[in-house]
């Protein structure tokens, strides 16, 4: 037996999946070459996921990153050999007109993240998969490039380990479980395991559904709940006996009833195979505590595989037996059906990445067979390379505040999570309905009053408007148009439109109290946020400035958009959206740690300032007559872009005249306490509350802004995106090198560019207002345009804009494309929409000439 080496320039823990040994592969590809892998089973395992997955491979989802990986994994596949690309299908029963329009929707999300889905009739799903009632289909989605992973996802994961071990650079030691995770003063330092200790500064966990348990070994919180996921057999089904072939049909998935189906061929047997049926339980999922998986000598098949109690499916299996009737004449095989134990996670993504708590601490998980070789190569080069190809912000651990990963909030999300699975179709703005009321602004009993329409973010609660504004405001409903389309109006409050009017007519106030704040103070302070942004900050950045800049990964991608004001000399406030403001933070600590810039101090204040923005062209006229000192908000005495303390009726507020409306007028950040009593000062002078749909859509998008990790995107630059700063800084900063290569190119291979739309009528004249990512079509080819770097269009971010009574959109377009005047088409729901680009770079529609703000 081999002797666990003392030392491992990497220890993956839970080796034996096909994540694990994924890992491992592409670590090896990537020129490493002294790894330890632990598993605490056989190797390949033979208790995790992968030993009884269906290895299944669809290919399209909605986001971008889920069809990377999976397009990644089924090459990858395929270039084994150990892939069946039999296709798959994606069913709507008949009366299930919704599940239909979601198909269409995907189909759309195939074409902006490069898949090649596309709609069938009923007759064609008849025809691929013979075995359903014609009676009961509608029509379906055809997935060409779906498939099985044959002869099993654990035989791959045994193939790639035993070539990592035969490279040299892999010991892999089966019937290992790591006991400890060795950290000390916050580092990674080593593991100790049944068969001795093994020092490194890197371990990668790969557990699946055991994961936290590691995690907690390594004094990180991992948020993933493991869920039963039923599985049952029935046969044999012999039509595809002695033919060779290991599956006959096609995939089939049936969304409406939470469930799926395939024939095993098995081609063995001459007695031929089975048919398997896979349901998500989407009304009591059951959650299962990691720590009470049973051992494998107590589990009757394995501890990931449980027994089936037959009421878990009884209704839905009804259901399958209604579509397909040969599920009812084919015996149940009791003995080989099971509960296979799943992932889920509180927002549905992965979990990857360096753990916010302990470096050298990384995690590959929730990650399904269909993306298992995708994410290990996403993880191996953002190891060895400092980043992935694709923006990770959807995956990254680092997304979570540190109460979003506590017991309570990640049970709650992740029984949601389950229930969200396979159905219902997810609307792009669904908000959650567990972890709520958790971060709430001191005004959030105004709001109630006002009947605030709550969403959340970040475990904030934000009022998108208010009900009490739907009569004060009915002169500018009438300005407004209605959403008679019931996906476009879903989550979305008509009277938000009339607020976002009156606060440009008049002046308004936004609850902004999601913003992540950070005040940094020391000695190296100065040095690094000079050496994070691309903007000066330090320096002779006079005190009181503000600075909007990007943070740049090493590539000139953009990894951070932020707002920076210099406090005193040695100070200054780091101001970040809620969404991003946790995965800032680490960029700023762990970057700054990489460069030796340690000593500074860094306070967060983001649940001891609230933020109200004060806008609108009378936001200087209502302030003056509220604060202490009316002559000091003068235009020379207050310019744009500047901050300092004032008092407003005698309460203590950091002014920063800045806009993100594209209006005159401040954010106001007030201590707690203070809150309430600001808001009534406003409120009582006539300061019309308004909603964060204006804020974040609606005006957003009149004003071209860009939100980080929608438009903005470490796989585009910041000259794409069209905001790079007009000089190159004399000091250096991360990214520098990328950034000036960048700037020297004739041109970019994209441009981010706004769109209007031109017509917004579908094919039965009824209005429609898009919402969510969409592709964009060359109306020529009919095809969604791609640049030389195989980026495809599609549009990142779509709201209505009321002041200019169109549907704007931003998009990265490829350079051929990128002209002002040109029309392309958005697809929405199989329809087709004539957006033209209207700028190309950052230009705003609203107010051109940014006159309003500095007015
Ligand atoms: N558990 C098998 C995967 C099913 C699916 O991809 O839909």
């Amino acid at each position: 037996m081999a002797t666990l080496p003392s030392q491992a320039d990497a220890v993956i823990i839970g080796l034996g999946g096909i994540v694990g040994a994924s890992v491992a592969h592409h670590l090896i590809e990537q020129g490493w070459t002294n790894l330890v892998g632990l598993e605490k089973s056989a190797i390949p395992s033979d208790i995790g996921s992968t030993a009884h997955a269906s290895d299944f491979c669809f290919m399209t989802a909605h986001d971008r990153l889920s069809c990377y990986t999976t397009t990644y994994s089924q090459r990858f596949y395929e270039a084994l050999g150990h892939y069946h690309k039999i296709g798959g299908l994606e069913i709507a029963r008949v009366g299930d007109e919704a599940r239909l329009a979601e198909l269409q929707r995907k189909v759309a999300s195939g074409k902006a993240f490069g898949t090649r889905a596309c709609m069938v009739d009923a007759d064609e799903v008849m025809a691929r998969f013979p075995l359903l009632d014609r009676e009961q289909v509608l029509g379906g989605m055809w997935d060409p490039d779906a498939g099985l992973v044959i002869p099993r996802s654990q035989r791959v994961a045994g193939e790639l380990i035993e070539g990592a071990v035969n490279s040299g650079h892999l010991r892999a030691f089966a019937d290992t479980p790591a006991l400890d995770i060795d950290v000390q003063a916050g580092r990674v330092c080593g593991v100790q395991t049944t068969k001795g200790y093994v020092a490194t500064s890197l371990v990668i966990v790969t557990s699946g559904i055991w994961g936290p348990i590691p995690a907690a070994m390594g004094g990180a919180a991992l948020p993933l709940m493991p869920v039963e996921h039923p599985l049952m057999f029935f046969g044999p089904f012999e039509t595809f006996a002695g033919t060779g072939k290991e599956i006959g049909y096609p995939l089939l998935r049936d969304q409406g009833n939470s469930a799926y189906m395939r024939d095993t061929g098995d081609p063995t047997s001459t007695e031929g195979g089975q048919l398997e049926w896979g349901y998500y339980e989407s009304r009591e999922p059951r959650l299962v505590d990691p720590r009470a998986i049973l051992e494998r000598d107590r589990a009757r098949l394995s501890p990931s595989m449980r027994d089936l109690e037959l009421d878990q499916v009884d209704e839905a299996f009804e259901r399958a037996v209604e579509l397909a009737p040969i599920l009812g004449e084919l015996g149940w095989d009791e003995k080989h059906s099971f509960n296979g134990l799943l992932s889920v996670t509180p927002d549905g993504g992965s979990l990857v990445g360096e753990s916010p708590e302990t470096r050298g601490l990384w995690f590959c998980e929730a990650v399904w067979v269909k993306d298992g070789p995708g994410m290990g190569k996403l993880l191996a080069d953002w190891l060895t390379r400092g980043h992935p190809e694709i923006d990770p912000c959807g995956i990254d651990i680092a997304r979570f505040y540190p109460v979003q990963k506590t017991p309570h909030h990640v049970h709650g999300r992740c029984l949601e999570i389950a229930r969200k699975i396979y159905d219902p179709p997810v609307h792009p703005r669904e908000p959650f309905e567990t972890g709520r009321d958790l971060r709430r602004g001191p005004f959030w009993s105004r709001e109630q009053e006002l009947g605030g329409y709550f969403m959340e973010a970040a475990g904030w609660e934000r009022a998108h408007g208010y009900a009490a504004n739907e009569t004060r405001l009915d002169r500018y409903l009438e300005r407004v148009p209605e959403r008679p389309a019931e996906w476009d109006a879903r989550h979305f409050w008509r009277v938000s439109n009339a607020e976002h009017l009156a606060l440009s007519d008049d002046v308004g106030m936004i609850n902004l109290s999601h913003f992540a704040i950070y005040d940094l103070q020391g000695r190296d302070a100065e040095a690094l946020l000079e050496w994070l942004s691309v903007a000066r900050v330090g320096g002779d950045t006079p005190i009181g400035k503000g600075v909007y800049t990007h943070f740049l990964d090493a590539f000139g991608g953009v990894h951070s958009d932020l707002t920076i004001v210099r406090l005193a000399t040695d100070a200054w406030r780091v101001i970040c959206g809620g969404d991003t403001g946790h995965r800032d933070l680490m960029w700023i600590t762990r970057r700054g740690e990489e460069a030796g810039l340690t000593r500074w101090h860094l306070e967060d204040r983001s649940d001891g300032l609230a933020t109200l923005g004060l806008w609108g062209p009378n936001a200087r006229r209502t302030l003056q007559a509220l604060a202490d000192d009316p002559e000091g908000l003068t235009e020379e005495r207050f310019p744009f872009a500047t901050a300092r303390e004032i008092r407003v009726c005698g309460l203590p507020v950091w002014a920063f005249r800045i806009s993100y409306v594209g209006e005159q007028g401040w954010e106001l950040y007030v201590p707690f306490s203070y809150g309430l009593a600001l808001w009534d000062l406003l409120f009582e002078a006539g300061v019309t509350p308004v909603g964060i749909e204006t804020y974040a859509n609606s005006r957003r998008l009149e004003k071209s802004l860009r939100l980080q990790n929608v438009d903005l995107l470490t796989d585009y630059n910041l000259y794409e995106a069209g905001l790079a700063r007009p000089k190159v800084k004399g000091a250096d900063f991360h990214g520098k090198a990328a950034y000036v290569e960048q700037r020297e190119r004739q041109h970019q291979p994209a441009y981010l560019c706004t769109l209007v739309m031109e017509a917004n009528h579908d094919g039965a004249g009824t209005p429609r207002f898009p919402v969510g990512q969409s592709p964009l079509l060359d109306p020529q080819s009919g095809d969604v345009p791609v640049d030389t770097l195989g980026r495809r269009s599609y549009v990142t971010s779509i709201a209505y804009g009321p002041s200019l009574e169109r549907n704007i959109a931003l998009a990265y377009l490829p350079l051929d494309h990128a002209e002002e005047g040109r029309t392309l088409l958005l697809e929405y729901f199989a329809e087709h929409y004539p957006m033209r680009v209207a700028a190309v770079g950052y230009r705003a529609l609203y107010d051109p000439e940014g006159a309003r703000p500095r007015g």
